[in-house]
């Protein structure tokens, strides 16, 4: 077993990520106490979590808790734990690869931006190459709880590519990571200056995170914890403050921002439980790279033991934005994942944590419009994926969507559904609205006209997740809703007079548009929906809109060709010329420009862009 010393090459990603993290953690350099004395946590956490079904792994050392001394003289921080420690294989992969596949999506972000932002870095198991910001050499000193004090392995490199390893003694299980600081460094070799990191960054840390007592200002041989070391969540509302809320919420999330929100609740009764669940102000990295299957960020414990990051156990998919601690008291400690996804009590604990955060936003949108609209913009595409996936909540997420309208304040997503049915006019039953692949798309849509004119409220969508959610959202509170550009539009008895007539007028202009077009249109037809543009598309109840045709398509989806029905107005002077024109060539150009800027307006892809550009230059030049 007694593998000979040896230096190995890091991963070639390994490499690139020492290099974003040093560059892009240089204002946030005391952050790398946070990760480590976060990693030596989680080594406790792992280490008692074994012991459940081993309970010699605890033997030696009892109490698990997390050093963290200085030596002056030598100019290195050592941040020690007595967790579950690594064998020498661990030690490779985790410290000489980049394990994690989210990592990875995150380099290849990275690189493809080319900007590292620091926000993002924790929370990616870059955690301990945080060491690198402060110190020039980094030694690793472990040992994994169960094996022969011969077994230690030393691990040490000076991140510049290459790491030594080498089997050594260790009395103890568990890891001492020591970091030899760079020249400039030393406001790190104090103590009182790493005791405030650790109140700042580690207070709720559930175990003890213990420092050197010192004594004229020099550390002596006797231990002192310095951090609060209680579970955040298990301690009375009353004696938490908002600082002890948001410093719990930055080591849980890795966020250098303050929580947007919180909900803590503890309930009691025959299934007891706490859960403490956060919003962040902005966008966790895995939520914008749309990685929906391998969430993180809610972490189930049991009667204070941590049991496994279960967000997609606790928490479905579009409330993935939230972060937060869950402790039960009635489960099994040796539960697994497979049981905890058919558990009935963990059902139940999902549907309120569900309840709770629906509640809490709720609370923001009543309560706290300035951070609603923070929420909104954050999080809100990420929350319509609910009106899809969640039937029994449907209509509660409905309430909180909001949407720029034809009566709102321009791009910005302010009106709610309640506010446009508190505005619709007497008789008004249908709540409309329009989708485009922009929002000057859609604000700019033909479509609008004859709406405008009345002063019927168009709801502007211009999310790509709008259609998809629309499609599960047809009614809310009992009004029907319903897309401008679909179907016919109802019209009132007068209305429907003057179409019928107008109809009647156009026929030989329609035969003679329908017979210029041929197999481009399936029809033609006189619009009720245009009073200024010359012509629009019209679509079926169940036809795709054009634009969102074009982005399946780009993404490589087979779409069938479906032909459009043409709308005209045939008011407006360019129709009219069609109706007049006697040279055949002459009105086909006029006919299919008519076609071709409805397809342009409607975000549909020209099949001959060049056919397009030469024909409208005809009619140009006369
Ligand atoms: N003190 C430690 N004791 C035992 N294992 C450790 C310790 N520090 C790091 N490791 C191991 O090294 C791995 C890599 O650590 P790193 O901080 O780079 O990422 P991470 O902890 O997985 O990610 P994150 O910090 O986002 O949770 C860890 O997953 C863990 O397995």
């Amino acid at each position: 077993m007694n593998a000979p010393a040896e230096t190995r090459k890091f991963e070639a990603e390994v490499a690139q990520v020492l290099h974003l993290v040093t560059h892009s953690l240089y204002s946030h350099k005391e952050i790398f106490l946070r990760e480590l004395i976060s990693n030596a946590s989680d080594a406790c956490d792992k280490l008692r979590f074994e012991s459940i079904a081993r309970p010699e792994l605890l033997a030696g050392e009892g109490e698990l808790h997390i050093d963290v001394s200085y030596d002056e003289k030598a100019r290195t921080v050592t941040v020690r734990d007595n967790g579950i420690g690594m064998s020498r294989e661990e030690v490779v992969a985790n410290l000489g690869t980049i394990a994690s596949s989210g990592t990875r999506r995150f380099l290849e972000a990275m690189s493809a931006e080319q900007k590292a932002d620091a926000r993002l870095i924790g929370q990616f198991g870059v955690g301990f190459y945080s060491a690198f910001v402060v110190a020039d050499r980094v030694t690793v000193l472990t040992r994994r709880a169960g094996t022969a004090a011969g077994e230690g392995v030393k691990w040490e490199s000076d991140g510049k590519g290459e790491y030594a390893l080498e089997t050594v003694e260790l009395p103890e299980r568990g890891t001492a990571v020591v970091l030899h600081l760079k020249a400039d460094e030393d406001d790190f070799l104090k103590g009182w200056q790493l005791r405030s990191l650790i109140r700042k960054y580690s207070d709720h840390v559930a175990f003890p995170i213990r420092m050197p007592r010192e004594k004229d200002g020099k550390p002596t041989d006797e231990w002192e914890t310095v951090n609060d070391a209680s579970a955040l969540w298990t301690k009375p509302k009353s004696e938490i403050g908002d600082e002890d809320y948001q410093s719990f919420y930055k080591s849980l999330g890795h966020d250098f921002n303050d929580a947007l929100a919180w909900t803590h609740n503890r309930v009691e009764g025959n299934q007891s439980y706490t859960t403490l669940l956060y919003i962040p102000s902005q966008p966790p990295f895995d939520l914008m790279m749309g990685a929906r299957d391998e969430r993180k960020g809610l972490k189930l414990y049991i009667k204070r033991v941590f049991i496994m990051d279960a967000a997609e156990e606790l928490l479905p998919s579009y409330l993935r934005f939230v972060r937060g601690v869950v402790d039960a008291d009635d489960l099994p400690l040796n539960v697994s994942r497979e049981i905890l996804q058919h558990n009935r009590q963990l059902e139940r604990i999902k549907a309120a944590c569900v309840k709770r955060v629906l509640d809490l936003i709720e609370k923001l949108a009543k309560d706290e419009p300035e951070k609603f609209a923070t929420f909104w913009k954050a999080f809100g595409n990420t929350l319509k994926e609910g009106v899809v996936e969640d039937h029994a909540n449907r209509e509660r997420i409905a309430k909180l969507l909001r949407f720029a309208s034809t009566r709102g304040e321009g791009a910005r997503q302010v009106v709610s559904l309640d506010d446009y049915i508190g505005r619709m006019a007497v008789g008004q039953d249908t709540i409309w609205y329009i989708t485009a692949d922009s929002h000057a798309a859609a604000a700019g849509s033909p479509q609008l006209e004859a709406f405008k004119a009345k002063g019927i409220e168009v709801l502007l969508m211009s999310d790509r997740i709008d259609e998809w959610m629309l499609g599960s959202l047809t009614e809310y509170a009992g009004k029907k809703l319903r897309n401008v550009a679909k179907g016919e539009l109802p019209l009132d008895e007068a209305d429907r007079k003057k179409q019928e007539e107008a109809a009647k007028a156009a026929e030989p202009l329609l035969k003679k548009l329908k017979e210029l077009l041929g197999e481009r249109v399936s029809e033609v037809k006189v619009s009720a929906r245009l009073t200024d543009s010359p012509s629009c598309l019209a679509l079926s109840d169940y036809e795709m809109a054009p634009h969102l045709a074009r982005l399946l398509r780009e993404a490589g989806h087979e779409m069938p060709e479906s032909k459009p029905t043409l709308e005209v107005n045939p008011q407006h002077a360019l129709v009219r010329r069609v109706e007049t024109e006697a040279d055949e060539g002459k009105a086909k150009d006029l006919a299919l420009l008519l076609l071709e800027q409805a397809e342009i307006a409607a975000g549909a892809r020209l099949p001959d862009p060049a056919a397009f550009v030469q024909r409208m230059n005809r009619v140009l030049l006369g």
